[in-house]
């Protein structure tokens, strides 16, 4: 299975002067974590890593450092995740029909999840990993009034690695620039074609490395690992 990896994001959000996936957790760049789970995935055989390249030196540095047994290919990302995405599925070989993309900042993704992901993948045209929404969400206005509660037994969080045909997200990608949709997910544009998304179990500890307190988090997951 093909893997495309968005790594070109600031990191705003994190407060940090730059991209928050070289920040490091537990002695390695939050990056290598994501990057040597997909390597231990037995059904991901190819890796496309999209960043900044300005963030290409340190990049080469950390995939030197991890002697990966998988080809990784470096892509120029966009402004925006969307283009990010988009600017990936143009660099993938041309006989990748189904592929993977996984947000590099879900540094605690299993190997597990990765090939649950790419198994299903082969019966399905999209999928995402999700997990049940544990708490109550209010829908609020601009008043910060409550308007509505949500049935939480339909709401579901959307986590990484999502996983399409190449064809068809491609085409998605393509309607959603043309008529200038800006979605946060590949499953949106998927949606917004009326194309099915099937929801694959995600994991309670595949947080996405946002905010400082995630960092803390990732880096005490990561610790219990290790003493397991
Ligand atoms: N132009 C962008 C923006 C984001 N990403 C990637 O998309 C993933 C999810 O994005 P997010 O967590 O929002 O990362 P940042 O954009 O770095 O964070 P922020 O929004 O706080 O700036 C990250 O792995 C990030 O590197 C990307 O490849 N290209
Ligand atoms: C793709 C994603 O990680 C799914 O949860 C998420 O949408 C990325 O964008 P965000 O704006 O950082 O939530």
């Amino acid at each position: 299975m093909y893997l495309l990896i968005p790594a070109a994001g600031l990191g705003k959000r994190m407060g940090s002067d730059r991209n928050k996936l070289l920040l490091t957790v537990l002695e390695k760049p939050l990056l290598s974590w994501t990057l040597l789970a997909a390597e231990v995935s037995s059904e991901i055989h190819w890796i496309g890593l999209i960043g900044q390249s300005y963030d290409f030196p340190n990049f080469k540095t950390i995939l030197s450092d991890l002697c990966l047994t998988k080809p990784v290919e470096l892509i120029q990302g966009g402004n925006t995740r969307q283009e990010s995405v988009y600017n990936g599925l143009q660099a993938l070989p041309p006989d990748a029909e189904r592929v993977l993309i996984h947000d590099g900042a879900r540094c605690l993704a299993t190997p597990e999840l990765f090939n649950r992901c790419a198994r299903q993948l082969l019966t399905c045209q999209g999928l995402i990993a999700a997990i049940p929404v544990k708490d109550t969400i209010k829908v609020v206005d601009h008043d910060n009034i409550v308007k509505s509660t949500p049935d939480r037994a339909q709401l579901w969080a959307a986590q990484t690695p999502q996983g399409f045909e190449v064809k068809r997200l491609k085409e998605c990608h393509e309607k959603g620039r043309s008529l200038g949709w800006e979605v946060t997910d590949d499953a949106a544009l998927f949606e917004k074609c009326q194309l099915p998304v099937k929801i694959v179990e995600g994991e309670e500890t595949n947080l996405k490395v946002t905010t400082p307190i995630d960092l803390t988090l990732a880096e005490f997951i990561l610790k219990q690992r290790i003493n397991q």
